[in-house]
């Protein structure tokens, strides 16, 4: 189990993280989300044991995971992290890349893992392809893929499918987290991306301001957002009466005392989400079909399912 027990640290003097404290079990994954420089690539760093702490403690199984101050060679070999940036070797194979930290003395076994690797990500057609020909989104799969090989006990992932398009993203993401969950990996994944948590994460931190402001699963978080960060997270939303309430949430009826007038409409593909006045108030609600800029509705707001 990764136990994080009030882990404070900060580059400099400012603390990027303060006092967190929260623990993984085997084969758990937790999705860490926060803006743009609220600390979730520096907390996977510390737990990769990158930096040391500048307070509290780290430990895998009960062990110690230390900084560099202690520990000689950064890592372990029961963790593995995918970084933003892959650290890939360009002038060797996809297949090479991937059994790269594979023993070559069990070849079949060699042989076998990484042909396996290779289906869950979805690169079988490009083993033998040099990897500095691969786009970015191909890099991001070989990553995956090459931390994978040696069945590390724990996985760190920032943003791991940010560079794959939409079209691949939806087969892949089943994949690999059916993958992780199979074989009892404990993840933790930094991302900003809705998709990689609903459905896949047993569980949800919120960071900010540096600190944990929320630590639950999805679905509670889903219907109890407590605040704008976590609902934005989510969906549209609009605050009414100090409520938040999802565009979903928002209907328009024929009579009821909340009378919008639309302002802009936007396409979403199985409905149409608008942006409305009102009474002085931004709202945003969803609707099968487009509204005209300028007229006037009346909302109601349904409770959460
Ligand atoms: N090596 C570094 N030296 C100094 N400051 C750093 C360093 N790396 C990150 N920071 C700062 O630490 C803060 C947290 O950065 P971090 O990359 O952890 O955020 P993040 O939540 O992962 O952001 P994003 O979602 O944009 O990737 C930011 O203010 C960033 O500028």
């Amino acid at each position: 189990m990764l136990q994080v027990q009030h882990l404070t640290f900060g580059y400099t003097k400012q603390p990027i993280l303060t006092d967190l404290n929260f623990s993984a079990q085997p084969g758990e994954s937790i999705a860490v989300i926060g803006e743009s420089g609220s600390g979730k690539s520096t907390l996977l760093k510390l737990i990769y044991g990158e930096y040391d702490l500048d307070n509290g403690s780290l430990t895998w199984k009960n062990e110690a995971i230390l900084g560099p101050k202690y520990n000689l060679v950064i890592g372990y070999d029961f963790m593995k992290y995918v970084a933003q940036e892959f650290e890939l070797m360009p002038f060797i194979t996809v297949e090479e890349n991937i059994g790269k930290h594979l023993s070559n003395f069990y070849k079949t076994h060699k042989k076998e893992r990484t042909a396996e690797l290779l289906e869950v990500v979805e690169l079988t057609a490009f083993a033998k392809t040099k990897v500095k020909l691969l786009s970015g989104g191909q890099k991001q799969r070989v990553a995956l893929a090459r931390a994978l090989a040696k069945a590390p006990e724990l996985i760190l992932l920032d943003e791991p499918f940010s560079h794959i398009d939409n079209f691949k993203k939806q087969s892949l993401r089943r994949r690999v987290f059916k993958y992780l969950k199979e074989n009892t990996i404990t993840c933790i994944v930094a991302t900003h991306d809705k998709e990689d948590v609903l459905g896949f994460a047993d569980r949800i931190l919120v960071l900010d301001h540096a600190k944990i402001v929320a630590n639950n699963t999805p679905e509670v978080l889903y219907k109890n957002p407590e605040s704008a960060l976590v609902a934005s997270f989510f969906s549209e939303f609009s605050i009414i009466n100090k409520d938040i309430v999802y565009a979903h949430q928002l209907r328009v009826v024929n009579q009821s005392p909340f009378k919008a007038s639309i302002l802009n409409t936007y396409f979403k593909g199985a409905y149409y989400l608008h942006q409305a006045d009102l009474e002085g108030n931004l709202v945003f609600f969803e609707h099968p079909s487009a509204l005209k800029i300028g007229k006037t509705v009346s909302l109601q707001i349904t409770t959460l399912e």
